[in-house]
C-alpha cells in the first residue's frame, strides 16, 4: 500500500475484530431511547447519552458507529458532542466508524473526506458510510484518501430497508444487479492487499440468502438489521454463508435498549458477540 502512514484499515479492522470479537455497535441518540432513559432531547442529553455508550463500550467492542444525523439535529452543539464522542471513543481503544451516508461528486466527494477522514480534521474518524449512487467512480477522492490515512470506507450495496429492493436488485445491462456490480467494484479495490482492503460493503442481515457474492470482495460486509429491523445472529449465517468470516453485526436499538445502566450495556453488547461467534464456529 504505497503512500499509507499506518496500517491499512483492513488490517487494523482485522486485528480489532481478533482481539474483541466481531461486532459493531451504532450510537444512535433515537428521541425515544432518550425518553427510555429518562433524558430530555436536548445536546446535553444526548452527550450524556452517547457518552454512556463510550464508557460502557469503546474499550470492549471493535467497531463504534455513531449515526451523525441524531447529532446534526441540535445543529453545532449537537456536532460538537459527536466530536467529542468520535475522538473520545477512538482513545478509548474502538474504530469509530462514522455514519454519515456521503455520496456526491467527485471534487465534493474530495471534501467530505477531508472532513471525515483527515487526522487534522475535527470529526477524524476510522471509516465512513458512502452512498455510491452517484457512481461508485464518484467515490473515487474518499477511496483513496482513506487509503493514505490507514482508514476505511464502507459503500452500500444492499441496505437493510424494504425499500431499497427496487433500485439495488435492478438488474444492469450484463445481468448483474446494481448491489452485484458495488460489491464487485470493490473487490476490484480491495484486490490484492492482505489481510482485507479498505474498502467494505453495507449489506443488511435482511437481505434474501445467498443473493449476493462476496467472494471476490476482499473486505468486510458491515451487516445492519439486527433485531429492531428484524434481522437475527442467526439470519446471517444463512444469508452470507461462506462470507460469514467477513461479516461484521452491526446492532443499535437492541442494545441501546439495555442503559442507561453501564453494565446492562455492556452484557446485552457481549450477548450479540458471543451468539455471533457461536454462529462462526458452527
Ligand atoms: O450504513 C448503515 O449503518 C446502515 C445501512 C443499512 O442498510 N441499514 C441500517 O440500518 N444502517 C444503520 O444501522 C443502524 C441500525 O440501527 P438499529 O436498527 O437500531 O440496530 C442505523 O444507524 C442505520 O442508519
Amino acid at each position: 500500500m504505497t503512500g499509507a502512514v499506518r496500517s491499512g484499515f483492513g488490517k487494523r479492522l482485522a486485528d480489532a475484530v481478533r482481539a474483541r470479537g466481531a461486532l459493531c455497535v451504532g450510537i444512535d441518540p433515537h428521541p425515544s431511547l432518550l425518553q427510555a432513559w429518562n433524558l430530555d432531547e436536548s445536546p446535553g442529553s444526548v452527550e450524556r447519552f452517547a457518552m454512556t455508550a463510550v464508557e460502557a463500550l469503546a474499550g470492549e467492542v471493535a467497531v463504534l458507529k455513531p449515526q451523525s444525523a441524531f447529532f446534526e439535529g441540535y445543529g453545532s452543539a449537537g456536532v460538537a458532542v459527536l466530536e467529542k464522542v468520535v475522538a473520545e471513543a477512538r482513545a478509548a481503544g474502538a474504530l469509530v466508524l462514522l455514519d454519515v451516508k456521503r455520496g456526491d461528486i467527485g471534487s465534493t466527494m474530495t471534501a467530505y473526506a477531508n472532513a471525515y477522514l483527515d487526522e487534522n480534521a475535527p470529526l477524524a474518524a476510522d471509516a465512513v458510510t458512502v452512498s455510491p449512487y452517484l457512481g461508485y467512480g464518484s467515490l473515487a477522492p474518499a477511496l483513496g484518501i482513506a487509503e493514505q490515512t490507514g482508514r476505511g470506507v464502507f459503500v452500500l450495496s444492499r441496505t437493510s430497508n424494504p425499500e431499497g429492493v427496487g433500485l439495488q436488485r435492478a438488474a444492469q445491462s450484463e445481468g448483474r444487479t446494481v448491489a452485484q456490480s458495488i460489491v464487485d467494484a470493490a473487490g476490484e479495490t480491495n484486490a490484492g492487499v492482505e489481510p482485507m482492503g479498505h474498502v467494505g460493503v453495507v449489506a443488511g442481515a435482511t437481505i434474501r440468502s445467498g443473493e449476493l457474492d462476496f467472494s471476490r470482495l476482499n473486505g468486510p460486509i458491515l451487516a445492519p438489521g439486527l433485531g429492531a429491523q428484524g434481522g437475527t445472529v442467526q439470519s446471517l449465517r444463512t444469508v452470507f454463508g461462506s462470507a460469514l468470516p467477513q461479516v461484521l453485526p452491526v446492532t443499535a436499538r437492541d442494545v441501546l435498549g439495555s442503559g442507561p445502566d453501564v453494565a446492562g450495556l455492556r452484557s446485552a453488547a457481549r450477548r450479540v458477540r458471543d451468539e455471533f461467534a457461536a454462529q462462526l464456529a458452527v
